[in-house]
């Protein structure tokens, strides 16, 4: 029997549900939310629009969009626990102390355990809300400082960078921020969402999705790229030395970071956009090299774009967040806070129509045998 099974490994281009909220076009490089085209989205809406999108199906009205921000500002409350027990992990990796403050919340919150589609709802605006709050409050408190309250005239972006810095962030900053959030807001079966799929598969809560979604975003070959694009950027150190670097990352046959996608076989759509992020800011504030790296590096990727390994979002984000001063870890954490949305809907479309996610792996181990006792072995 074992001869006859298709072993699809990694799932690799396995449909395993039907979704509404996004569609990738790998071949042609195109991503939309709910039919919306993403350059349309980062270049004319916000973050606040987008959530409402992605939650609820379509593009708000003006009263729509005040009533959910209004929802999304409200919710910007720690309990205060959840202080206690980020400062006591104060020396963690950002992404474990907000994954441990999130299960914290779950256990803190007692509306977190119903799981009606009303309550995933009001659960993922609360988070939703709460995330860059965990993130801002970690920074803080490892630094020394007392976390910064959050500044109801803000919108959720202006207010994250706010909470991050104690200091009101330029309109150019904020809007960089809310383009990179929009940006990383959803994406498909992605493994973190397909883990958080799988969790509310068994009927758990949303909280449990999100925590389960945060550990697997954490690693490298997902949301870990943008940090390690900017420690490879530091390695390499000049545009000239960008080629040699490839070279002895293909000879190696290692990966070169930022590069490569499951499902894209073209540019990743939304590097656009990063991309042009870098650049801006990197002129504005004098500090051209960056980008400069980073463009040495595509153009010694080249040969092997043909074969469909391009950039991927992240490629550009991490040197946008190292020209604000943001330190690398909290970069995962970051594409966290855009990602919430995404989460949710996705948690919300699998308790719909749920199913228990559970498929088989072949065995390859040995044939029965007979049990040999302790001391005879
Ligand atoms: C937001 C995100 O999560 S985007 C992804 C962020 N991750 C990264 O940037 C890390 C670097 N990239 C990678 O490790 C991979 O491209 C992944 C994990 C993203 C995708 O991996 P897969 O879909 O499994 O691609 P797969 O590993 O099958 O690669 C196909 C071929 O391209 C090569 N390849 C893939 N990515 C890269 C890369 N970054 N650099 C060099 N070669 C690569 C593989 O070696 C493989 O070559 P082969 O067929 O000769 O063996
Ligand atoms: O879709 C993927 O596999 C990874 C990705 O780009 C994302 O989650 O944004």
């Amino acid at each position: 029997m074992s001869d006859n099974v298709k072993i699809n490994r990694g799932l690799k281009g396995v449909y395993f549900e039907r979704s509404g909220v996004s569609d990738i076009d790998g071949a042609r490089g195109e991503l939309t939310y709910r039919g919306y085209s993403i350059h349309d989205l980062a270049t004319q809406s916000s973050f606040e629009e987008v959530c409402y999108l992605l939650i609820h199906g379509e593009l708000p009205t003006a009263e729509e969009l005040a009533g959910f921000d209004a929802r999304l500002r409200a919710a910007r409350v720690l309990p205060d626990p959840v202080h206690d027990i980020i400062a006591a992990c104060r020396d963690g990796h950002p992404m474990d102390v907000l994954r441990t403050a999130v299960s914290a919340l779950a256990a803190l919150e007692p509306a977190s355990r119903d799981t009606g589609e009303d309550a995933f709802v009001a659960n993922g605006i609360r988070l939703t809300a709460q995330v860059p709050m965990i993130v801002a409050a970690h920074q803080a408190l490892r630094n020394g400082r007392d976390p910064v309250a959050p500044d109801p005239a803000l919108g959720h972006a202006a207010n994250w960078l706010w909470m991050l810095k104690g200091e009101p962030p330029s309109e150019a900053a904020a809007r960089l921020a809310d383009v990179d959030f929009i940006l990383h807001a959803e994406h498909g079966a992605n493994a973190s969402s397909f883990a958080a799929r799988v969790t509310i598969g068994t009927e758990a809560n949303l909280h449990a999705g999100i925590v389960t979604a945060l550990s697997t975003l954490a690693g490298p070959a997902h949301g870990g790229a943008a940090e390690d694009v900017m420690k490879m950027v530091r390695e390499i150190g000049r545009p000239e030395n960008a080629a040699a670097y490839v070279r002895a990352k293909r000879a190696a046959k290692e990966p070169v970071t930022g590069f490569g996608h499951r499902v894209y076989r073209r540019e990743d759509p939304r590097a656009r956009h990063m991309r042009d992020g870098v650049r801006q800011l990197g002129e504005e504030m004098g500090a051209p090299e960056w980008y400069e790296i980073l463009q040495a590096v595509v153009e010694a990727m080249a040969p092997y774009a043909r074969h469909g390994l391009n950039v991927n979002v992240d490629f550009y984000s991490g040197v946008i967040y190292q020209l604000h001063d943001i330190p690398m870890d909290l970069y995962v954490p970051i594409f966290a806070i855009g990602r919430m949305p995404g989460w949710v809907i996705q948690c919300i479309e699998q308790r719909r129509s749920n199913i228990l996610i559970r498929p088989l792996t072949l065995y390859t181990g040995p044939d029965p045998r007979a049990y040999v006792p302790l001391a005879a072995r």
